[in-house]
């Protein structure tokens, strides 16, 4: 009976009723799993549910095939019922890749997408590359490779043509300590940095580690930290940072809370190293917050635009989000502090229909190139 679940069970239930498909010969997963039928109670805890499945007059029968290589927990959070939902009604579905079995045996694809880690994958996804042109890599795992290296990742930032936008953009300075993080002090003061920094790994390998950062307040303390990292300058932002989602030509701004100002009094005072809390990855929303306007207010959304069009091409990249803080006092001075591929999309909203829209383009763009040859 649906009386006994709760709304959202329903909605699950019901997005698995309606995902019971078969694609390319592999079974999807969400099948036989679905309550039958339903009553009077069921109609009323419909009202309750976000968004309404309809049995459609026509199934779309152009078929889009997009295998997919991700880590289970990449899987469960990206590829959730409603998205395989809204997908299958354009006639795209999903099938896993299988790790065990040569790649270019498998599907036919339109799309491979993937977030898989080591030398290995990359270079399966590259020959398959070489070999099927006619298939979407989303991305290139080249591309993807500059942004685990927090180095090259915000290289060539600086320089992009924003010159028409109503905001400019940053990169905090930094340098890399590869060895012997003593004396890197010396190079840091040499360089221009100032105290404090933020020290974070140089590579981005998807352990926990990677994301562990730390903040040096004096030159001693650079010491205790271990190499190979990036030491960036702090850049006072008044708690409030911008992720922005590019899912292709979309982008979407969540803002997330983070670390609060550093007080001249508090660089003075304080010395020593301090592990940072990940504040800027807490679920707890910012939007009800009580925030300084001038602090959380968004940035424009053309200046925004124009920056993800001109990552996109510097990347090479389609899906990726971006880190950005806003200069305390500025109006519209912007630092990228970081750059993440296919990040946690399931935190940026109406996610399912920008994906859905986004593979639809692509198989159409493809489809008219094949007829104008
Ligand atoms: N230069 C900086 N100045 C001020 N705050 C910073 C700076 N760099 C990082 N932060 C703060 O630390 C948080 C984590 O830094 P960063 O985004 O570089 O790490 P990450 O591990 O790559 O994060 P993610 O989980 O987004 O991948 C930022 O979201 C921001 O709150
Ligand atoms: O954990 P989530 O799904 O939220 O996604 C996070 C993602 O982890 P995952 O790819 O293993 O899932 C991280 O990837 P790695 O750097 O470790 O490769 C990184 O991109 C974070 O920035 C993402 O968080 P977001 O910035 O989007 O909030
Ligand atoms: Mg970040
Ligand atoms: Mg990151």
């Amino acid at each position: 009976m649906f009386g006994t679940l709760a709304s959202g069970e329903l909605e699950t239930a019901r997005l698995r009723r309606d995902l019971g498909f078969s694609c390319g010969g592999i079974r999807m997963e969400g099948e036989n799993m679905v309550p039958q039928g339903g009553d009077g109670e069921g109609e009323q805890v419909n009202e309750t549910v976000p968004f309404q499945i309809q049995q459609h007059p026509f199934e779309q029968t152009q078929k889009l095939v997009v295998g997919y290589a991700l880590t289970p927990k990449k899987k469960k959070s990206f590829l959730q019922p409603k998205l395989e939902v809204l997908a299958r009604r354009k006639g795209i579905c999903f099938v896993p890749i299988d790790l065990n079995r040569p790649l270019s045996e498998q599907g036919p694809f339109d799309i491979v997408l993937h977030k898989l880690l080591g030398k290995e994958w990359q270079d399966v996804i590259e020959d398959y590359q070489k070999k099927h042109q006619e298939v979407t890599v989303l991305d290139p795992p080249g591309a993807i490779q500059r942004i685990h290296n927090r180095q090259s990742m915000l290289q060539g930032l600086a320089d992009l043509n924003l010159s028409d936008c109503s905001g400019s953009i940053f990169v905090p300075k930094q340098m890399v300590v590869l060895k012997d993080s003593a004396s890197s002090a010396d190079r840091a003061i040499e360089a221009g940095l100032k105290f404090p920094l933020v020290a974070k790994p140089l590579w981005i390998d998807g352990t926990a580690k990677s994301h562990q950062l730390f903040l040096a307040y004096d030159r001693r303390s650079l010491a205790e930290l271990d190499p190979p990292l990036v030491l960036q300058e702090f850049v006072n932002h008044g708690g409030v940072m911008f992720k922005v989602f590019v899912v292709g030509d979309t982008i979407k701004v969540v803002r997330r809370f983070s670390l609060p100002n550093i007080s001249n009094c508090e660089k003075a005072k304080v010395d020593g190293v301090f592990q940072f809390p990940r504040v800027s990855s807490a679920a707890a929303s910012v939007d009800n917050a009580d925030l300084d306007p001038s602090v959380a207010e968004l940035p424009p959304k053309p200046f925004l635009e124009a920056l993800a069009k001109e990552l996109r091409i510097l990347l090479g990249l389609r899906l990726f989000n971006i880190d950005m803080i806003r200069e305390h006092g500025s109006k519209n001075v912007f630092y990228v502090i970081d750059i993440n591929y296919f990040p946690g999309y399931a935190k940026m909203p109406d996610y399912e229909q920008v994906f859905v829209d986004f593979f639809h383009d692509m198989a159409q763009a493809k489809q008219k190139k094949r007829h104008c040859k």
